[in-house]
């Protein structure tokens, strides 16, 4: 069975020069590797290059065994991520937003499936507002529960720990291991060195020098040492 994610001498940039050093890493069914590394080090850009959003300046990298396409809709079906703040229908209600997005991927009782979100996320208490009435915290709540909204075997998110209380970063902790248990694979940028720490199987250190994988305590031990 090929590995969820594989990336073999990644070579990530814009334009022709590669912003770090090559990655190589696997990621498997039921793991969760973070890629870690100081700000402006390029762990966005290699996930926007797993999920084809970039093209790779070298090396090589499959999902699900297959060269990275997202225009492909048999990539898209498996594949869900949160990269952007401002990822959101404005014109839509919170309820909304992730009702249209769990029909659109073909979620059957897409209704409880919403207010189970709801609840999870701490939005029930807004389901029918916009986001732009909502604080910084409470979109970017929306934004993930988007994520889950939908069926996938891949999780990617970049930072998604950013401006969550701490309550909800243990419940997002919560919810991703619960994702590796169930079989998912987990790929996120992370400077939370708990996140890493709760739920990952493996780190990367994404830098100019050579990319090096780390195990999770390591790496959560290296972002607060080093202030990554
Ligand atoms: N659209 C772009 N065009 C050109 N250069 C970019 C673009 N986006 C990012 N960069 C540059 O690429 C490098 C890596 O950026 P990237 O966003 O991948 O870093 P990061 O590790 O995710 O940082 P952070 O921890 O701050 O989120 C930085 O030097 C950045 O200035």
């Amino acid at each position: 069975m090929a590995p969820v994610v594989h990336a073999r001498d990644l070579q990530v940039g814009y334009g022709e020069a590669p912003v770090c050093a090559p990655v190589t890493f696997t990621l498997e069914e039921g793991a969760a590797v973070a890629l870690v590394g100081a700000n402006g080090s390029g762990k966005s850009t290699v996930l926007k290059t797993v999920l084809g959003l970039l093209d790779p300046l070298g090396g090589d990298v499959q999902v699900l065994g297959r060269p990275v396409d997202e225009r492909e809709t048999s990539f898209r079906r498996e594949v869900s991520s949160v990269l952007d703040d401002d990822a959101y229908f404005p014109a839509l209600t919170v309820a909304e937003h992730l009702y249209l997005t769990a029909r659109g991927h073909g979620v059957l009782g897409a209704k409880a499936e919403v207010a189970a979100l709801l609840e999870e996320f701490g939005l029930a208490d807004h389901a029918r507002a916009t986001p732009v009435s909502l604080s910084s915290g409470q979109r970017r709540r929306l934004l993930l529960a988007a994520g889950f909204a939908r069926p996938r075997s891949l999780l990617v998110l970049d930072e998604p720990e950013q401006r969550l209380d701490q309550r909800m970063r243990a419940r997002l902790a919560d919810l991703l291991r619960a994702e590796r248990d169930a079989g998912g694979a987990v790929l996120i940028a992370t400077h939370d060195p708990d996140l890493v720490a709760a739920v990952c199987t493996r780190a990367v250190h994404v830098s100019d020098e050579a990319s090096l994988v780390l195990e999770p305590a390591e790496a959560a031990d290296r972002i607060a040492r080093v202030a990554l």
